[in-house]
């Protein structure tokens, strides 16, 4: 069996190397001609799965995307040749509530202007704004949700709407998928209008899809609003952000929210586990075997930390202020977005650290935010 996999793929030889051959392939240039003769494919967000791909392919015997969005695919052609199909819904859902939430204590610092205090609305209250609200939420932050299909399909947390998000949030982060059509499409939900009407000193964040902001009018607004902050994960025109728009985000990240080596894995064994599911075999390998011990044993807390404290722990997990720097030093270099992408170091979760500390229940919302081992 020839399973042809995005080299940017971690744990595929461990997971798939008993299942068939592994031809490792640039996802962002596949061609059909390198996908006629494979049994199974495996991309990430940067191969557009469509007819062109695969219309040369009539073996192919699962398609799987190791991501949460499915903007890249097109599911209908699949469903319509009978090419199974999976994501992998969750995947990378800590990650990127991570990375939010870290990205937001990078600001109150860099700002002297806490979070501890602040209103946080969340736009897309899926498996990632759910992650960012739980991080949030852990710390004692007021968080607002958007997300009227979920409300509509009787979710039963409570909902605002989006205008109550801009009018009462000092801090929006997007959680939503790429829509182009329909009553709740995405495609530029932050337009010029909207951009311009943000609150006086609002955060704002994006990790989910580039386009979910009018990136021109971003430009347009930030330039005569130095009061509004930006963290940029995703941008319009990938791997060619506008190089205009760069400099004026507080934070900027060639699309790598999601991706830490926990995110990363689980992606990698959930195509696994539904592969084996589609062949009927037993899927026996372990997801915990593939993950590296962390490089910190443990952190020994003499007090509660205080804001700056939660930021240094942050800050042995995830230093985000690294991959900005180095970002911003290479985004213009030729395959500069996709390079560092590829070169990664992945991070880990706050659940690769434990902590220790005698007083149990002062620190309990340090375990709600993910971390180990607290109390224990
Ligand atoms: N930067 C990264 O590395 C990274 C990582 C993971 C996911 N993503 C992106 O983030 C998106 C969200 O991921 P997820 O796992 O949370 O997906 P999800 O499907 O679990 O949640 C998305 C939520 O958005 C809601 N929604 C849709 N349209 C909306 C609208 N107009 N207004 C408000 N809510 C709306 C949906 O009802 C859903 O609950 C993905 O589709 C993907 O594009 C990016
Ligand atoms: O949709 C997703 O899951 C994310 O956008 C994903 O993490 C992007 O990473 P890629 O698949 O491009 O490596």
């Amino acid at each position: 069996m020839k399973i042809l996999v995005d080299e940017n793929m971690p744990y595929v030889e461990p997971l798939f190397g008993d299942l068939g051959d592994i031809i490792p392939v640039n996802g962002r240039t596949l061609t059909a001609e390198q996908v006629r003769e494979a049994d199974v494919l495996l991309v990430r967000s940067v191969t557009k799965v469509n007819a062109e791909l695969l219309s040369g392919n009539n073996k192919l015997k699962f398609v799987g995307s190791a991501t949460i969005g499915t903007d890249h695919v097109d599911l209908a052609y699949l469903a319509e040749r009978n090419i199974p199909f999976s994501n992998a819904p969750g995947c990378n859902a800590t990650a990127v509530g991570e990375f939010a939430f870290i990205a937001m204590l990078e600001l109150a610092q860099r700002f002297n202007s806490p979070l501890k205090g602040k209103v946080v609305g969340i736009v897309g209250a899926g498996n990632t704004g759910t992650a960012t609200a739980k991080c949030l939420q852990a710390y004692g932050i007021k968080v607002l949700l958007n997300d009227p299909i979920k409300a509509a399909e009787g979710d039963p947390r409570s909902f605002v709407s989006l205008e109550t998000i801009m009018a009462q949030a000092d801090i929006i982060s997007l959680h939503v998928p790429i829509t182009r059509t329909g009553e709740h499409k995405t495609k530029h939900l932050f337009d010029e209008a909207r951009l311009k009407a943000l609150k006086p000193n609002t955060w704002l964040v994006n990790c989910c899809r580039g386009d979910v902001i009018d990136n021109q009018a971003l430009i347009k607004v930030k330039q005569q609003r130095d009061d509004l902050k930006l963290v940029l994960d995703v941008w319009e025109g990938e791997p060619t952000p506008l190089p205009e728009l760069v400099p004026l985000a507080e934070f900027a990240t060639p699309h790598i929210a999601g991706y830490s080596l926990e995110g990363k894995a689980r992606g990698t064994f959930m195509l696994y586990q539904n592969l084996c599911q589609l062949l009927n075999i037993t899927a026996d390998k372990s997801l915990l075997d593939l993950l590296p011990t962390f490089n910190i044993k443990a952190v020994e807390l003499a007090t509660a930390p205080n804001e700056k404290a939660l930021l240094q722990l942050a800050r042995f997990v995830y230093d985000l202020r690294d991959d900005d720097k180095m970002f911003r030093n290479t985004f213009l270099n030729e395959n500069g977005f996709d390079t560092m992408r590829k070169n990664h170091q992945h991070r880990r979760e706050f659940s690769a650290l434990a902590l220790a500390y005698d007083g149990q229940s002062e620190v309990d919302w340090l375990s709600n935010l993910g971390f180990s081992g607290v109390g224990q």
